[in-house]
């Protein structure tokens, strides 16, 4: 039996950008190794830098990006052995995205229920139109929302942070076992954010759904995670227990990142203030370091 959700094992990204005499080789991850047991939900987020290889992991996971060396397994599976579509829909059912911008998520033409039942038919297979509507009810419940308030909008129609926990449903229809975000909140209006963080936090507690928050945000992310890891130039170079990284950081980067900004309960060393979920202060994403 595995009792690992998620093995990535060394997974290294590389990519060649230019023509033959301007030829440069890009290492955007450079032999990451993690594991999510099964049975222990939890929230990973992964930090750093732009340009640190957030995305390009978080790519990886979801298996939008093959992996240039290493391997990354799901549920004992390797993502590489994933072609057919039977297989790819298996892979769907236990690992799903939420993107960082909701609006790039749903076609501007469509009604958003059209999209919602659409993924409900495909993952429960055939099922009645009303069983339909009423899973896609429920899944739209669990974040806040239901079918009388979306039915019939289109995406203008709503706000940035009403689509984000559409997206959220939508990945719900799917009953995964890990949700991978990739900056999820960072276009949402400043006042919703702690609400969808917070919805992490539920669906790990309710639902025991693992989530990857991949982040530029220090404080969401020592807000909401179990677990840390913190990303440069492609490497992780620190991780482990968010409290413990966050409060004794190790790393240099990790100092300089945790300088950065105020976090609740841990004084800031500059200022000794010790600020709450609502004095969150986010300074957005730290200078790129040549
Ligand atoms: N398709 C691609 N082709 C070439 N280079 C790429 C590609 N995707 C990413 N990169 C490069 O890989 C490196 C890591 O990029 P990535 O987007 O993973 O970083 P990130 O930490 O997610 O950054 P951000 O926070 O700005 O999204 C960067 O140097 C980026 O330019």
């Amino acid at each position: 039996m595995n009792d690992l959700l998620l093995d990535v094992i060394e997974a290294g990204k590389t990519f060649v950008r230019g023509g033959l005499l301007s030829r440069e080789t890009i290492v955007a991850v450079n032999k990451v190794s993690f594991q999510l047991a099964v049975g222990r939900p939890e929230i990973l987020a992964i930090i750093g830098e732009s340009g640190s290889g957030k995305t390009t992991l978080a790519r990886m996971i979801l298996n939008m990006e093959a992996p240039t060396s290493g391997r990354l397994l799901l549920g004992g599976i390797d993502l590489a052995a994933i072609s057919d579509s039977a297989s790819r829909l298996a892979f769907m059912h236990k690992v799903q995205p939420i993107f960082q911008n909701p609006f790039e998520s749903f076609n501007p033409l469509k009604r958003v229920e059209r999209y919602l039942l659409m993924t409900r038919r495909r993952f429960s297979g055939v099922a009645g139109e009303r069983a339909t509507a009423a899973a896609v009810d429920a899944a739209l419940h669990k974040v806040g929302l239901s079918l009388n308030e979306v039915g019939g909008r289109y995406p203008h129609e709503l706000s940035g942070g009403q689509l984000q926990r559409i997206a959220i449903a939508r990945a719900l229809l799917a009953e995964p076992k890990l949700i991978v975000a990739d900056e999820p909140v960072s276009m949402i209006d400043a006042s919703l954010r702690t609400s969808i963080v917070n919805l992490f936090r539920t669906l790990r507690d309710d639902l025991g759904i693992s989530i990857i928050y991949v982040t530029h945000d220090l404080a969401t992310a020592y807000y909401i995670s179990d677990r840390i890891m913190i990303m440069q130039k492609g490497s992780v170079v620190e991780s482990g227990d968010a409290r413990t990284v966050l409060k004794a950081p190790q790393h240099p980067y990790t100092r300089l990142l945790r300088e950065a900004v105020l976090l609740p309960e841990v004084p800031n060393a500059k200022t000794n203030r010790t600020p709450s979920m609502n004095g969150l202060i986010s300074p957005g994403p730290p200078e790129r370091r040549a």
